[in-house]
């Protein structure tokens, strides 16, 4: 059984974070392992709370996962501040992870900060430079580039300018867009689409979180980057349309819609 790590936060209400991905990683049929860098108290609605575990206790969690069952791939989420990202990127290397995909979450879609604004810079810095996908949603993809996108063309532009201090694969999600939901793979100089119709579903919580586990979930079975990206956003416009309709708010996914 391949087995795949998660460094993320926890979202209690199930639909985001460590929660999400356990799901994706299970349904997968793979085996799931997490280091949990903050509790977060939020729902559908949004985030009332965070509470950042410490550096230590992170590495730790990271010792005791990585010494023992070692990862076939990683997905990396919610970091909160900069000595979680510090200890992080020390753990990555120290235990040489492959396979790494970095969801560069900054602020949850309902608007609240899942990253400090002093830690941008060590993000970009220290940990996206090991990563081999990351996978910035519009307005992430908007800090890293310095410009406005709204189009698929700034989409491309933006991508050209991140990949000048960065070797490895992008990923812009086009989940932001306002026509349609098309992502743009960015790889060596090229660029693929992955073209989707807006699925009519209000509830989307969590879809950035689950796509970037599905990509590590292929990564860990073998595939590679263009085949893993189009099998995980096949998996996730699927978990959209199987509509769960819970809670007030943006409502989570149905990540087990291929069990039924
Ligand atoms: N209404 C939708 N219909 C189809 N795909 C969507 C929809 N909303 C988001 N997605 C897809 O979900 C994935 C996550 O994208 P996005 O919502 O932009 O990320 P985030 O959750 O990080 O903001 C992308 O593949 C995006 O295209
Ligand atoms: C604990 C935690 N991590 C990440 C997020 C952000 O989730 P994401 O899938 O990027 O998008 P939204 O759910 O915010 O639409 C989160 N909310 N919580």
């Amino acid at each position: 059984m391949k087995k795949v790590l998660t460094i993320a936060g926890s979202d209690c209400s199930g639909g985001a974070g460590i929660q999400a991905d356990i799901k994706t990683i299970t349904v997968h049929n793979m085996y799931a392992m997490s280091v949990i860098t903050a509790l977060t108290a939020q729902n559908t609605t949004g985030v009332s709370g965070v509470m950042e575990v410490t550096p230590e206790f992170i590495e730790k969690q990271m010792d005791m996962v990585c010494s023992d069952i070692y990862p076939d791939a990683v997905k990396i989420g919610m970091l909160a501040n900069k000595d979680i990202i510090d200890i992080v990127e020390d753990k990555l290397k120290q235990y040489e992870l492959k396979n790494i995909v970095l969801d560069p979450v900054m602020i949850s879609t309902s608007g609240s900060k899942l990253l400090q604004d002093n830690a941008i810079d060590a993000l970009i810095t220290k940990l996206i430079p090991l990563a081999t996908v990351i996978t910035p949603n519009i307005p992430e993809a908007e800090c890293l580039c310095g410009f406005p996108i709204r189009t698929k063309e700034e989409m491309q532009k933006a991508a050209e300018v991140i990949a000048r201090h960065y070797s490895g694969s992008i990923l812009i999600k086009g989940g932001h867009l306002e026509e349609c939901s098309d992502d743009l793979l960015y790889e060596e100089g090229a660029c693929h689409w992955y073209q989707q119709y807006k699925v009519s579903n209000p509830n989307t919580h969590g879809t950035g979180c689950t796509l970037s586990t599905a990509i590590a979930c292929n990564l860990a079975a073998g595939r590679c980057i263009r085949d893993g990206v189009a099998a995980a956003k096949s998996y996730i416009t699927g978990a959209l349309e199987a509509n769960l309709n819970l809670g007030k708010g943006s409502g989570p996914l149905n990540h087990c819609y291929r069990l039924a």
